[in-house]
Parts: structure tokens; sequence; C-alpha cells
């Protein structure tokens, strides 16, 4: 069904008529990157960690939908596996799987090259095994990392938490919290900051996690957040999230907190839209995409919630939470998400003829300009 552009009714819910010109999107003060841009210029996102602490699983699960069970079986990462995600997903960067131990003594690894083009390094440690190693090792690679490029966001994923009971997994939190800030505070590295996250693959915590890490490398957030309020504010709606629909990841929502129920289901809506459409919404010779322009779908709960999704850009949907009543205005809700697609559009092409007209690019975070379908590009 395409988009509707209804005019909007009359009610107690203003119309998003003015989104602000300024969209807050512009090229950053800044220094400019003066050092000769790697071959391998695209954004990064480097997993490191211990031996079997989880990463290829990581990177399988959240951007190659594999099942978690699925990961029993993968064999151990042997050499530095860059995994380019930018042809099917918004998030247009480089995911880099290391394997095990990387030894940053070899002289073959050119550690300075990797970490100055890094946008975000997560490192994983397995919280269902002893974390004493893990701990020392993270200290040696953040504080390498550090140093190269101060800019890098330092992310711990606590991972495994599946096996954890719930006191277990807030006192394994405190307690890694506590011992990598203690072994930075001793090598005087105060102003390193390290966020924790607790992980698993076997619920959505994972995708919450690269979630929250993808949002930090998008300079365009707070002018998303600030749309999605306005629109939401608008027509009624209590809850909505801008998706990557291949990783199901959300690169935005509005500003009120985010509770993992709501979360999940739009990530369950998803996975049933998409199936849906691959069985039914293709084409007789198979042809033609399972999600496109035409893309949206309505699923009411039997608790009086709507869950509205709709096609914002090739790679990104809109996927909403409200209530019943709400939904009944629906040529509204419709015309409030017309204005903001609108201003999603030229969010991004701000950014596509910013970078033709030969601006200077900033240098850190990495991604600062986006194409016309809204992935981040590399000003590396
Ligand atoms: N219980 C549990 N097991 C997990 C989780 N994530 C990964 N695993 C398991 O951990 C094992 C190791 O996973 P890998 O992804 O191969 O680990 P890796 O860090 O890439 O290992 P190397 O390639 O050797 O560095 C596999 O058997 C996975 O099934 C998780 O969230 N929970």
């Amino acid at each position: 069904m395409s988009i509707q552009f209804e005019e909007p009714l009359a009610g107690s819910y203003g119309v998003v008529d003015s989104f602000p010109k300024d969209f807050g999107y512009g090229v950053e003060e800044g220094d400019i990157e003066d050092s000769p841009a790697p071959s391998d210029s695209k954004p990064r996102i480097l997993l490191m960690g211990l031996r079997r602490s989880g990463k290829s699983s990581i990177q399988k699960v959240v951007f190659h939908k594999m099942s978690p069970n699925e990961t029993l079986f993968l064999e151990s990462t042997n050499k530095i596996y860059k995994d380019d995600i930018s042809n099917s997903s918004f998030v247009n960067f480089q995911i880099w799987d290391f394997p095990g131990q990387v030894d940053f003594f070899d002289p073959t690894f050119d550690y300075e090259m990797i970490f100055r083009g890094t946008g975000a390094l997560i490192f994983v440690i397995d919280a269902q095994d002893d974390y004493v190693e893990a701990l020392g090792r993270l200290h040696l690679t953040v504080s390498r990392a550090y140093r190269v490029n101060p800019e890098i966001n330092f992310e711990v994923f606590i991972h495994k938490v599946d096996g954890l009971s719930d006191d277990h997994k807030i006192e394994t939190q405190r307690d890694i919290h506590q011992r990598a800030n203690d072994d930075l505070a001793d090598a005087s590295l105060e102003k390193l900051h390290l966020s924790f996250y607790l992980t698993s693959i076997y619920d959505h915590s994972i995708f919450e996690a690269f979630s929250k890490v993808v949002q930090k490398l998008i300079p365009q957030l707070p002018t998303l957040e600030n749309l999605l309020n306005i629109f939401i504010s608008n027509s009624g709606i209590e809850k909505a999230f801008l998706f990557d629909v291949v990783s199901k990841i959300y690169i935005a929502t509005d500003s009120s907190p985010v509770d993992m129920q709501s979360y999940e289901l739009c990530c369950d809506m998803i996975d049933v839209v998409i199936d849906v459409s691959c069985i039914y919404g293709l084409k007789e010779d198979g042809s033609g995409s399972a999600y496109d322009k035409e893309s949206m779908a309505i699923i009411k709960l039997n608790n009086t919630t709507v869950l509205y999704l709709k096609e914002v850009t090739k790679f990104l949907a809109l996927v909403c939470i409200l209530r019943e009543e709400s939904f009944e205005r629906k040529g509204l809700i419709d015309y409030n998400f017309h204005c903001f697609r609108k201003a999603i559009h030229e969010v991004f092409e701000v950014g596509v003829s910013t970078q033709r007209l030969g601006t200077p690019q900033p240098s850190t975070p990495n991604m600062k300009t986006v194409t016309h379908n809204g992935t981040p590009r590399s000003a590396v």
C-alpha cells in the first residue's frame, strides 16, 4: 500500500507543518584530519576480546541473521575478518572481527593505522568465564588505542549474560566496571571513558547494545531525535523507533525512555513483515524486493495497542507503538509521517550537497556525511 497524503483531521493534535529548517546538520567545527587516509577508509567498528568470547557470533547474529544456536558451530577466527555491511544496511561501516589474542608487539600488526580510522572499539568479555585475563587485555587494548586516537568510543560488552541470574549480572557488571576503571586510574587515564552493556545473542540485548554503539557514530542523531519527538507528540504516538531494517538496530528513537519490551515488539514486527513479504510479496519469478517504498504494516494487538510500520528510506523503517484510539486519526498520522519522511530525506540530502561542494570534512567521529539514502559515509 502506498503512503497516503490525507488531510489532517481536526482535533486536539497539531499537525507537523513546520519542521525546523535548520536540522542541526552541518559540518562540525573541528580539526581536519591531516594524517593520510588509510586505503581501506570506511569507518570502522572493531570487535576485540579474548578467544571464544563471542565476537564472531555477535557479528553473525546482528548483521547476517544467523540464529544464535548456529553460532555453536562457528570456527575460531584466525585472521582479521573485515565485514563491509554498507550495501545492505544504513550503517555504512566495516566491522573488523579480530582473532582472539591480538599481539600488539607483532611488527606485522599495524595497530596505529587500524586505530586511526576507528569510530568505536567494542571489547567483548565472556561473563561466564573467569574475566581476570580479559580485564588485563581490555586495559592493554584501550590504552594503546586511546594513545593513537582519543576520539574512539570505547564500548565493553559484558557478554553471554544469558547464563547468569539477575543478581549475578548486576554484581558482574559492577565488578568489571570497578576493576577496569581502577586500572585506568592507575595508568592516569581517567579521561578514557568506557561504556558497559550486558549482552547476549539469545535475546534482544545484543541488538540494543549495538544500537547504542551505532547511534554514537551518527552525527545527525540529535536532529533525528528531535524530528521523532515532534512527530510523535503531534500524532498521539507513544513510542517510535527508526530502524535499520536489515540489522534491526534502531538508529534513533524519541526521547522517552526505551523499555526492552517495546523494542522487542518492534523487532518482532520487522521480522514478521519481512518474512511475509518474502513469501507473498515477491513477483512470481522471484524478482522484486521484500522491502520497498510500498512497505507498510499495521498490527493490532489484543491489549488495544497498535504497531504501525512504514518505509522511510531504502534501509530505514519507522515503527510506532500507539493506542487504538489514537489510531483512529490515521489520516493525521499519515500526513505527519509524510512530513517526517520528507524531513529525514532532507537531512540526508544536506549531507550529499555538503560533500559535493567540497566543504571540509571533520575528522571525528568518522561518520560525518551521508549518501542520498541516508547511509553515513566516511570522511576519514
Ligand atoms: N551462552 C552464550 N553463548 C554464546 C553467546 N555468544 C556466543 N556464544 C558462544 O560462544 C562460543 C564462541 O563464539 P565465537 O563467536 O566463535 O567467539 P570468538 O570471540 O569469535 O572466538 P575467536 O574467533 O576464537 O576469537 C560459541 O560456541 C558461541 O555459540 C551468548 O550470548 N551466550
